[in-house]
């Protein structure tokens, strides 16, 4: 173990203690609302600037018409938290933005001010969780955290909507199959290309083609090619360099382009496949053959530029066969146009075909991927159909979240100075809960997620096997009797401030999915559904209950009849 340096932390331990920026470095205290600043302002002004203030982070409503959502974005909140510092320039530009009449005070103030007295509670990122329980709680003096509001309701809404919308592809598209992200082109700008691949990765992705994205968090990249490959191409005859070394090195096929004419007329006149094809397209053959000779391990061919069953799936065939003889096992196909499920199921039985006739092991389990706009009703529909897909390229609907473009999170003042602080609405539904909190997931018998449950900070947290009643924060009548199996404390601290407290590391991406996985299993099946989905039940002790209509009949002003 290394020893202490006398004169403070030891190099690892530095380490350990310094947090990065935020990836992208657009993210500084400057990405926020102007009204952030005046209200900072005001409030020094005011002399009530240092007012110890608790903001709660959460959303109202699960996107997509689902009853769940994966919490994204911390590690970049706190990466923001922990660099949160005006420069000079910045300070100028603030000064130049906000009326000449502001005194120089606040500017010296803003140069002084980070987030070393800001303490920060969260859900780890990849949880599942749910509406209105706080995903963060953010305390801290009043302005410094009012500051803060829009770039982490900025940071976490995108982050958990595309999370969110990665994890129901993958629960339609099931387990065992490969998931691509494609998005990059049709992705919101930049950083949402970036953040796309991220979170689709946190979500359950396997893959990007992301190659930035693949560098800066270490997702795996994959790829085909595109239909300007396959065009590009006029005849054979192009192909110049037709040599290829065998598998084992030992041998050299000096014109694979032969071999591989010669595979495609066995297959015009097999047995099996005879009169399901006639005459091929030279020029994708040519593509074919040319990016075989450039990838001979990792052969996966585009087949629908000109037609899938009578060209591109026998060139495809004619190009694997003739590298099988070379040793090597070509990867598969993609198909990006036309019925995906028919398309599909007509290729397995073309590959099975090849496998049988030829008697090459393994042919008929040639990979399929299929792309073209993509989505969950799509996939749904390919699995009513029945298809022989095993991986999905997915692009425009996932990154740019098409069926729902932004997810409702928003930050409110829930105590300041110790005084719990309430919103109201005519929509209940939009009601703030008030009160530094406590949050709780019980699970039952079954190992399920039960019941989320908010308490005032300072009440006995629930038992293993003790019951406790669970109302619903609004609806009087709501209410049950909950003996957990386990509790788990959801709100964690990731930043201490000047607590003491212990700060929970920030984990791998690959972990953050694997948790987000986990998550996921452990749902309940008839919260997860895609029709109908049961709500989860989100509620609060009965003692934090009776302080909501306390302080609401309390700050509500009685109507007048007249
Ligand atoms: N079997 C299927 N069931 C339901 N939807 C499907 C099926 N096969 C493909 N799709 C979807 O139908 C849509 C077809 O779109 P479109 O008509 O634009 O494509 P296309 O004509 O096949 O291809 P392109 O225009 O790219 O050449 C895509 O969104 C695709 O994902
Ligand atoms: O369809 P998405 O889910 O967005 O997936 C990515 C798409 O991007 C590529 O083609 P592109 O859309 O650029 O051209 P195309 O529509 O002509 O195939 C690829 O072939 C996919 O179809
Ligand atoms: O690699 C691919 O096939 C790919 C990548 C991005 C978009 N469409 C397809
Ligand atoms: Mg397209």
């Amino acid at each position: 173990m290394a020893t202490a340096v006398a004169n403070g932390p030891n190099k690892d331990e530095k380490r350990a203690d310094c947090i990065d920026g935020p990836t992208n470095p657009m993210v500084t205290p400057l990405l926020t609302d102007l009204y952030q600043f005046t209200m900072a302002y005001a409030y020094w002004k005011a002399g009530k600037h240092n007012e110890r203030a608790v903001f709660d982070l959460y959303f109202r409503r699960n996107p997509f018409g689902g009853e769940y959502t994966i919490f994204a974005g911390l590690e970049e909140c706190i990466k923001l938290i922990a660099n949160f510092k005006f420069t000079e320039d910045e300070i100028a530009f603030i000064k130049s933005s906000l009326s000449s009449s502001c005194e120089d005070g606040f500017y010296d103030y803003l140069r002084g001010i980070d987030c070393s007295d800001v303490e920060i509670h969260a859900i780890s990122e990849g949880f599942v969780v749910f509406p209105k329980i706080p995903l963060m709680r953010i305390e801290g003096p009043v302005a410094v955290v009012q500051l803060l509001e829009t770039p982490l309701v900025n940071l976490i809404n995108y982050a958990s909507l595309v999370a969110t919308n990665a994890a129901r592809h993958r629960f339609v598209a099931g387990k065992s199959k490969l998931l691509l992200e494609f998005g990059l082109r049709r992705a919101q700008g930049p950083d949402g290309g970036i953040g796309a691949s991220k979170y689709c990765y946190m979500g359950g992705f396997d893959a990007t083609s992301n190659v930035a994205a693949g560098r800066l968090f270490g997702i795996p990249l994959r790829g085909t090619h595109s239909h300007a490959f396959v065009s590009s191409f006029m005849s054979p005859d192009e192909i110049i360099e037709k040599s290829l070394l065998s598998c084992d090195g030992l041998k050299v096929c000096e014109d694979f382009v032969s071999l591989v004419h010669s595979w495609l007329s066995k297959l015009k006149w097999s047995q099996l496949l005879g009169g399901t094809f006639g005459e091929t397209n030279q020029s994708e053959l040519a593509a074919f053959a040319s990016y075989a000779l450039a990838f001979p391990e990792n052969f996966l061919a585009l087949v629908d530029t000109y037609d899938v069953m009578r060209s591109g799936i026998p060139n495809f065939c004619a190009v694997a066969l003739a590298l099988n003889d070379l040793g090597y096992k070509a990867v598969g196909i993609r198909l990006d146009s036309g019925d995906l499920a028919y398309l599909s199921c007509e290729t397995r039985k073309f590959f099975q075909a090849v496998e049988k006739e030829f008697s090459v092991p393994h042919f008929g389990k040639t990979s399929i991927t299929a792309s073209n706009d993509l989505n969950e009703e799509t996939l749904d529909a390919l699995n009513k159909q029945g298809h022989e897909v095993d991986a999905y390229g997915i692009g425009t609907h996932l990154v740019t979240c098409y069926a729902q473009p932004a997810l409702g999170v928003v930050f409110k003042l829930v105590e300041i100075n110790n005084q719990p602080r309430i919103k109201l609405s005519e929509d209940v539904s939009k009601v703030s809960i008030p009160c530094k909190k406590r949050c709780y997931r019980l699970y039952g018998k079954e190992g399920y997620p039960l019941v989320d449950l908010m308490t005032g900070e300072n009440e006995p947290p629930p038992k293993a096997g003790e019951r406790i009643l669970c109302r619903h924060p609004f609806n009087e009548s709501k209410r049950a009797y909950v003996v957990p199996q386990r509790v788990e404390e959801l709100l964690k601290c990731f930043w201490p401030g000047k607590s003491g407290k212990n700060r929970e590391e920030l984990p791998p991406l690959k972990m953050i999915r694997e948790r987000c996985i986990e998550q996921l299993d452990r749902m309940r099946p008839d919260h997860m559904r895609r029709l109908n989905p049961t709500p989860y039940k989100v509620s609060v002790s009965a003692k934090l209950y009776d302080f909501i209509h306390f302080l609401w009949l309390n700050e509500a002003p009685v109507g007048e009849l007249q």
